[in-house]
């Protein structure tokens, strides 16, 4: 995927905001350099011509810098080729805020139709979501198809869901969003039916409905109806994973789960500290499907590792919702390893971003260890600027595994110490209670004695009593 280095859009600098703005400046429809996929060889440019649609972004700029608004224009373009489209032009218009009628100013939607003209696009995008007012207006005087910010979250979503799980949630935030947005798709269906009257209509109360009843409330039934067999489904996978989760908490493996920004290197770490194997892809929300693996600490106790799926700005709220079990997840952890993109633009704006979340879905109580990714790729300004600003993070490379050694040292010093400490002579034909001891408890000291292995180890209050007929007092260590 193409690196986009937006350049400057104006000459004042960086520090810009709104308000020092002339009002003809404020006004003015920019238009973002770099920010056209760059096809890099031209067997993807063929295959990719088969699918791509072309697309035109819109943004507007209500508050911050000019590098914000960029940042975020950038973030939608690599949201746009992640779900398969070419982007031909980025466009920012700053207004104090979006236009009700039509997001941008009304004045500079003709603006938006000519770039769309000239282009060839078939789709605008705009960053941010619109009312379902917006985007018709839009549709209806650019001429072609108009979506938002949550529609393309929302397809990128549904394009990687595979767990059945996943894809139950997907359709149940897709199907969220589209119904108050119905109105214009049944209009648009009922033009093409040739259909002028509308049967029983919205006024035509209880009675009347039936055969003369309009396309539109069928559709917003049926949809309503998938809604809740959706959600009836939901709950009784949920009620599977409550089960599995109810299972690894009696027997006290700690938790630890990995979250952090989309592409910020997730699967990657859990690779590398795990060899799991997941997919990692330079593309957003690679990973929807929570991933959880086994991994040893130094001193062999066991505790597992997952990986979740990617956060963004903006994460439609339909969205947080329908994933709130598999978020939900990462609540029930005993430690988060919060991971961010040292290489990215703005990771200060990521970790925000990530912490909204987290709270969203009660996980913002748990240890939080911040771990700063890509140290290989990020500018050492940036990584000099972050380690004054973050000074309990840990800086790491998933790809050269700098930092990694470090990292996993200090997951295994915050995993949660078992309750009670023992000392116990387990006889020699007992092997599998001494295995389970190393990687269920703590072993502080081990000793082989004549009568079998003597071990002093902290234990969960389960092993504890198991370990009732071998318990040993201190003297005789
Ligand atoms: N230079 C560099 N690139 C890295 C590093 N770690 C990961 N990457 C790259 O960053 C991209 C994203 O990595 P992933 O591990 O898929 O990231 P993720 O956080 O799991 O992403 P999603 O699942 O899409 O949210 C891939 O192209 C990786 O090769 C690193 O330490 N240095
Ligand atoms: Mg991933």
């Amino acid at each position: 995927m193409t690196n986009y280095h937006a350049e400057p859009l104006v000459e004042t600098g960086d520090a810009e905001t709104l308000g020092d703005l002339e009002l003809a400046e404020r006004h003015a429809l920019r238009r973002v350099a770099g920010l056209s996929t760059e096809l890099t060889d031209i067997t993807e440019v063929e295959y990719r011509q088969l699918r791509l649609e072309r697309v035109v972004l819109v943004g507007v700029w209500t508050a911050g810098t000019v590098v914000d608004a960029e940042n975020s224009l950038t973030e939608l373009a690599a949201l746009a080729e992640t779900a398969g489209s070419q982007v031909l032009e980025g466009l920012i218009q700053r207004r104090s805020q979006p236009d009700p009628a039509t997001f941008i100013g009304r004045g500079k939607v003709d603006e938006v139709r000519s770039v769309v003209e000239s282009t060839g696009a078939d789709t605008v995008i705009c960053d941010g979501e619109l009312s379902p007012g917006q985007l018709r207006a839009l549709e209806q005087q650019i001429k072609v198809k108009v979506i938002d910010r949550t529609a393309l979250i929302l397809d990128i979503f549904a394009q990687h869901a595979k767990s059945k799980e996943g894809k139950a949630q997907v359709e149940l935030a897709q199907l969220q969003y589209l119904l108050p947005r119905l109105r214009g798709w049944g209009e648009a269906l009922s033009r093409q039916t040739g259909g002028s009257g509308r049967g029983g209509g919205a006024g035509g109360g209880v009675g009347l409905r039936g055969p003369g009843e309009t396309k539109l409330e069928t559709d917003r039934r049926r949809i309503n109806h998938r809604i809740a067999k959706l959600r009836r489904e939901l709950a009784s996978m949920r009620t599977i994973r409550d089960t599995k989760r109810a299972t690894r908490r009696r027997n006290e493996v700690p938790a630890v789960a990995i979250a952090g920004y989309t592409n910020a290197g997730k699967s990657s770490l859990l690779n590398r500290i795990t060899g799991a194997g997941v997919l990692v892809e330079d593309a957003l929300f690679a990973t929807l499907d929570t991933t959880t693996r086994r991994a040893t600490a130094g001193d062999g106790r066991v505790y597992t590792l997952s990986d979740t799926v990617g956060f963004v700005r903006h994460l439609p709220h339909h969205l947080v919702e329908a994933f709130r079990s598999t978020l939900e997840e990462v609540a029930d952890s005993d430690l988060v390893v919060h991971v961010v993109d040292g290489a990215h633009p703005d990771p200060d704006e990521q970790v925000r971003a990530v912490r909204e979340v987290l709270a969203e879905v009660g996980a913002d109580k748990l240890p939080e260890l911040l771990v700063v990714n890509k140290v290989d790729a990020a500018d050492e300004e940036t990584l000099l600027r972050l380690k004054r600003e973050w000074p309990g993070a840990l800086f790491v490379s998933a790809q050269s595994g700098a930092g990694i050694a470090e990292l996993k040292a200090a997951i295994e010093a915050r995993l949660p110490r078992p309750a009670v400490e023992v000392a116990v002579l387990v006889p020699y034909d007992r092997g599998d209670l001494v295995t389970r001891l190393h990687l269920r408890g703590e072993v502080q000291e081990t000793d082989h004695q004549e009568e079998g292995t003597f071990l002093r180890v902290r234990v969960n209050a389960e092993l504890a009593a198991e370990l009732a007929p071998y318990l040993v007092t201190e003297s005789k260590s």
